[in-house]
């Protein structure tokens, strides 16, 4: 016998305000999340804040949410990224220090 399991679908995300320009620019179109951010569904639109003021700047639509390990960060990701790969590592390690599975959530910005 299978177990029901029920799962809210998230609507919002935050970003650190620092990115805010990047992801209006179309410049960052993946963020790198742990796994309590997997769940996010493709197809549906978010409510995007800056994470220290929550203030709303725009809305993303998912377009996909795939696993990844820190090792397997290449500088393809880093470009959708806008950054450098040793940043990028640098920027993960910062928010996520010793991390090894995460999750590529890629996005486009809703008009
Ligand atoms: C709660 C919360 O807001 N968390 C995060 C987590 C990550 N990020 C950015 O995603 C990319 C890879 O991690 C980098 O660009 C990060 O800076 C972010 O902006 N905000």
């Amino acid at each position: 016998m299978s177990k029901r399991m029920t799962t809210t679908i998230p609507t919002e995300m935050t970003f650190f305000a620092r990115f805010e320009h990047d992801i209006l620019s179309s410049k960052k179109t993946i963020t790198i999340r742990d796994e309590s951010e997997r769940y996010y569904v493709p197809g549906t639109t978010v409510k995007v804040s800056t994470l220290e003021e929550g203030r709303e700047f725009c809305n993303l639509e998912i377009v996909s949410v795939e696993p990844i390990l820190f090792d397997e960060l290449t500088q393809y990701h880093a470009d959708q990224e806008n950054m450098t790969l040793p940043v990028l590592k640098d920027v993960i390690q910062d928010i996520y220090p010793g991390i090894t599975q995460l999750y590529v959530v890629s996005y486009k910005l809703v008009a």
